[in-house]
């Protein structure tokens, strides 16, 4: 197992709660998917490592494609404003389109997404998270079809996930310790 980072406080996901998480999700996904020829639309950045991951793990023929959107910036708050750094490079008129994005946290920007792709004539349109955080009285703003695991209320990083673009190189998730936030 990798040492743990320094500036991590605990480990919320471990290496091989991903794996298993990761092989159940891709189950699922193959089972709906049967007969089907899907998109995957992955949400950079953050999403590489866990769409990387999941693709490996659908069985059912499959295409893949990447949008680069954007609404924390190099915070810990959503701006609310979701940003296309990259679009779609794939006419999705007519296919079956499977998100994938790393983390639902507010639900802003994979509501913002689904809108825009709805909009661009996608048959049908699924979310698959790989984390769902899971916040006391507050509904995310669309509901995942696919969820990996539920996550506590905290700042999460790894596997993907980044605070001002470091830690996404992390092969498990964990939290940050306090003092990382204000260096
Ligand atoms: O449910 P929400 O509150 O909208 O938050 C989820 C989004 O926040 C993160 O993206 P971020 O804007 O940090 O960009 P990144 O993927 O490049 O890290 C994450 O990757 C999700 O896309
Ligand atoms: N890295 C990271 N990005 C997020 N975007 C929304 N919530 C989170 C989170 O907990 N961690």
């Amino acid at each position: 197992m990798a040492e743990l980072h320094p500036d991590i406080e605990s480990v919320i996901l471990s290496e091989d709660d991903i794996k298993q998480i990761v092989g159940r999700l891709g189950q699922e996904v193959s089972r709906d998917y049967e007969g089907k020829n899907p998109l995957v639309v992955a949400v950079l950045r953050g999403a590489f490592v866990f769409t990387a991951d999941l693709l490996r793990q659908i069985t059912v023929p499959c295409a893949v494609d990447f949008m680069a959107v954007s609404s924390y910036g190099a915070g810990v708050k959503s701006s609310g404003v979701v940003k296309i750094l990259k679009d779609l490079d794939t006419e999705i008129q007519g296919r079956d389109v499977l998100i994938a994005e790393d983390i639902l946290d507010s639900g802003l920007t994979l509501s913002y997404l689904v809108d825009l792709l709805r909009g661009r004539g996608a048959k049908s349109i699924k979310i698959c998270a790989f984390a769902v955080k899971d916040i006391p009285g507050h509904t995310a703003a669309v509901t995942p079809d696919y969820v990996g695991a539920h996550v506590p209320n905290e700042f999460i990083v790894g596997y993907g996930l980044d605070y001002a673009e470091r830690y996404r190189n992390l092969p498990y998730v964990g939290i940050l310790k306090p003092e990382v936030y204000s260096k």
